[in-house]
């Protein structure tokens, strides 16, 4: 780590003393309070001074640490209070024992470097435990996943079999009962037409019997009625006998008439033989009387025969009305017996059609029996196959439930491991700051490029050399200049050969800062912890001297992309990470140039803007960006336009939308070289919905203009001089903005400039990194001096040389002033 109190002025006599006395003590004063001020703001349990942590027999004393510090074999173990305590530490001795204070605050380092080894060690275990928990997990994830579909296909087609054969089962049930049915109808109908049948025979039979009997009946009933008809003819005969004995007897009577007339005649003749004849008389009435004795008689039997006549007759009609009957009778059960037969004919057409119904359905009742058993064989197969389907699926749900307790215990366990690898961000956090502000909060890298082809005769060792002594390795430059050497010390000095993944790397814990945020600021109201973080980065040096090359790079080749492409492509690589832990960012983007006190948007879409500008630059006036600077240090531009991103491509190609416009302003401005400052801003806001943290991020990332070398501007005459004044005004301007800023002096030279826009960058709460840029050119070996000179008091500044020694304008001291 490299210590704030060999960042010195130029080891120039004068200023040797100076910067090797006052400048440490005065650092350590600053960082002293800054903890202290840290220590009593923080919630944690206050704790013993780090003499306790010595006591412990896994930490090396204080006095062992020098000894075990160069080893990494060291394990030493701390716990959040130690490292609590270790930060809150204060110094024990007195103010003005230096040495001791000295001793003290080395040994504090020496154990702060132990216990960032040991932060380091535990976060890398943390992040390989992590990373081999979330492969687990993921593994696991997977296997269920997997587990899971494979399940869930084997459930829908086990469903799918079980519906379909459910489906047939029902389809084959309900074809049963209804064979049931008609089976059961068809024997129903079968019995009944027995039933019929039989019945039909028995009337058959019973008609049969009857029809006998009738014919029997027909038989005796024709013989009575040929009797009958006998008795009638006999009757008839006996009629007609009787009709002739009457007519007889009439033919008598009118015989005996006439007797009786000749008898009377007779009797008169006999009255007169009367007397004679009376004896006659009544012999003939005698006679008479035996006559009419034999007519009532006759009359008797005639009445009795007629009676009887009359009765043969009833009868003889009763006998046709019976015969006419049982006539009847025969032809109605002739008729009943036809019908009887065709029923029995019908009954047995349709009991044979019923036997061959009933036969076919037995078949059909045989054969769905058949399909029915081989359906059971089926149904127990798939009740078979479904129980084993089941088996399985328990089995499957099972281990699916063990999958799901594993993943929950590895939830948990990721979960709780989160909860560390949070505790340990915080940490990380705290230590990275405790870092970056032993660090110093402005810091200054040297970085020299390559000699290049159009570069003056000579070589890079001509005028820069590196000091290759134990203190200054890759801290140290020395610049050559008529024979004198001006050494110069720097947090870090990246020579020609430093890749630009070499100068990244040594930033990209700062850029994290923007990300992370730095300083906390506690919101009373909610207690919502808001955790600030201010970067800025910017490159300082002569025209040509690789200032847009460290910052922007070629975007061209993916090996030499500048610090911005980088810093950006971290920003969002860990913000995306940070997703993991809950944190959710929102990034803006702005770009503006300051060209001579004149401020362009170069994400502007309207030309009009730019025509103003142009306006402006012609001498009419025209509309001015105006630059405002918040209570909380924050910077705000007036119509500047503001881009939501989302992703690195965005931003690279609202990068090259700047360029576009930056080259479209320079050939609109006539310009033939890069003589404005491009500011790039990233505000970031993020938050954190498990821990209600927030942060509230400005990464800064600026190229400044560089003095021109007016022997390579190409610019003539009066456009010669008016640029080289332009530009020598701009220039002791940003210095003087510069120096006060970083010496957080009350009165900034300059105010209204609109290089104020940096203030905010450099004062309050920003940390700082300045690259000074220099060219082994040996033709330009003065303005190399210059910068140096410049960046080197930069940072004197700001390891706490005391104001009144500080405290004059750079445009004043004449080894700043260019041309
Ligand atoms: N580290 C380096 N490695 C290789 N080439 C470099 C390096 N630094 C600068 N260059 C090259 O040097 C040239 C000048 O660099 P660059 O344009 O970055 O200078 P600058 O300081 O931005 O100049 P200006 O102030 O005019 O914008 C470029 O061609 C650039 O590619």
């Amino acid at each position: 780590m490299a210590s704030r109190s060999q960042n010195r002025a130029p080891r120039s006599p004068s200023t040797k003393k100076e910067s090797n006395d006052e400048a440490p003590f005065d650092k350590r004063r600053r960082i002293a309070t800054s903890r202290t001020v840290g220590g009593q703001t923080g919630n944690g349990p206050r704790r013993q001074p780090f003499s306790a942590v010595n006591n412990r027999q896994d930490v090396p004393a204080a006095g062992e640490i020098s000894s075990v510090e160069g080893s990494d074999s060291v394990n030493v173990e701390f716990t959040k209070e130690e490292v609590e305590a270790l930060l809150n530490e204060k110094l024990k001795s007195s103010k003005f024992d230096l040495k001791k204070r000295l001793e003290q605050l080395t040994d504090h380092n020496k154990r702060l470097k132990l216990c960032i080894k040991w932060f380091q060690r535990a976060e890398e275990s943390n992040l390989l435990e992590q990373e081999k928990l979330r492969n687990a997990l993921e593994c696991s994830e997977k296997k269920c996943i997997d587990t899971e579909v494979e399940m869930k296909t084997k459930i829908e087609e086990i469903d799918a079999i079980n519906s379909e054969l459910q489906k047939t089962i029902a389809t084959l049930e309900e074809k049963v009962a209804k064979e049931e049915s008609d089976k059961l109808d068809a024997i129903n109908c079968h019995r009944r037409e027995k039933e019929a049948r039989d019945a039909a025979e028995k009337l058959q039979a019973s008609l049969s019997a009857e029809l006998e009997k009738a014919r029997q009946d027909k038989l005796v009933a024709d013989q009575r009625v040929s009797t009958s008809e006998d008795l009638y003819n006999r009757a008839q005969e006996y009629n007609k006998s009787l009709q002739q004995y009457n007519s007889k007897l009439q033919t008598d009577l009118e015989t005996t008439s006439e007797s009786l007339k000749r008898v009377e005649m007779e009797k008169l003749t006999i009255v007169e033989n009367l007397s004679n004849l009376r004896g006659h008389n009544k012999a003939l009435q005698d006679q008479l009387t035996s006559i009419k004795a034999s007519q009532d008689d006759a009359i008797k039997q005639k009445e009795s025969l007629a009676n009887e006549l009359k009765c043969i007759r009833v009868e003889l009609q009763q006998v046709r009305d019976d015969r006419d009957r049982q006539v009847t009778l025969l032809q109605a059960s002739n008729a009943e017996v036809d019908k009887y037969r065709l029923n029995t004919l019908n009954s047995t057409v349709e009991m044979d059609n019923l036997t061959k119904r009933s036969n076919a359905l037995e078949d059909t009742c045989s054969s769905q029996k058949e399909r029915i058993r081989a359906l059971e064989c089926q149904l127990t197969a798939a009740n078979e196959k479904l129980k084993m389907a089941d088996l399985s699926a328990s089995e499957t749900r099972t281990e699916f439930e063990e999958q799901k307790r594993i993943i929950r215990e590895l939830q948990d366990r990721l979960a709780d491991i989160e909860l560390k690898v949070v505790e340990g961000e915080n940490l990380r956090k705290k230590l990275h700051n405790t870092i970056l502000e032993l660090k110093g909060n402005i810091r200054v890298f040297c970085r020299v490029r390559p000699l290049l082809p159009d570069d003056g005769a000579g070589t890079e060792n001509a005028v820069i050399s590196y000091p290759t002594s134990t203190e200054a390795l890759g801290r140290g430059i020395d610049l050559s200049q008529s024979g004198q050497k001006y050494p110069f010390t720097f947090d870090k000095v990246f020579n020609h050969e430093a890749s630009q993944q070499d100068v990244f790397v040594e930033i990209s814990q700062l850029v994290q800062s923007a990300l992370d945020g730095y300083k906390d600021l506690k919101d009373r109201c909610t207690r919502i912890c808001c955790s600030i973080g201010r970067v800025c980065i910017f490159a300082y040096g002569q025209t040509g001297s690789g200032k847009t090359y460290t910052m922007m790079g070629r975007p061209e080749a993916p090996e030499q992309k500048g610090l911005i492409p980088r810093s950006l492509e971290q920003i969002f690589q860990i913000s995306q990470s940070l997703q993991s832990q809950g944190w959710k960012y929102k990034m803006q983007a702005s770009m503006l140039e300051i060209y001579n006190e004149t401020i362009r948007d170069l994400l502007s879409t309207n030309r009009s803007s730019n025509v103003e500008m142009m306006r402006t630059e012609s001498g009419v006036v025209g509309k001015q960006y105006t630059i405002k600077h918040d209570a909380n240090g924050n910077t705000h531009v007036s119509d500047l336009t503001i881009v939501d991103v989302c992703s690195i491509k965005e931003i690279s190609s609202l990068l090259h939308q700047a360029a576009q416009s930056r080259s479209v302003g320079k050939t609109q401005m006539n310009e033939q070289s890069s003589r404005s400052h491009f500011v790039f801003t990233l505000r970031i806001s993020g938050v954190n919905e498990g821990t209600e943290q927030q942060v509230q991020g400005v990464l800064n990332l600026i190229d400044l203009a560089g003095s021109e070398r007016l022997s390579r501007s190409g610019a003539t005459g009066d456009r010669l001089k008016e640029t080289q004044q332009a530009i020598n005004k701009s220039l002791s301007c940003l210095s003087d903005v510069i120096f006060a800023l970083a010496k957080k002096e009350d009165h900034v030279p300059f105010r209204n400039s609109k290089l104020t826009y940096l203030l905010p960058c450099l004062g309050g709460d920003s940390k700082t990194l300045m690259f000074v840029n220099l060219s082994p050119d040996p033709s330009s070996v003065g303005e190399s001096l210059c910068s140096l000179r410049f960046a080197a008091r930069v940072n004197a500044c700001e390891i706490g040389i005391p104001r009144r020694q500080t405290n004059m304008r750079i445009s004043q001291d004449p080894r700043l002033s260019y041309g």
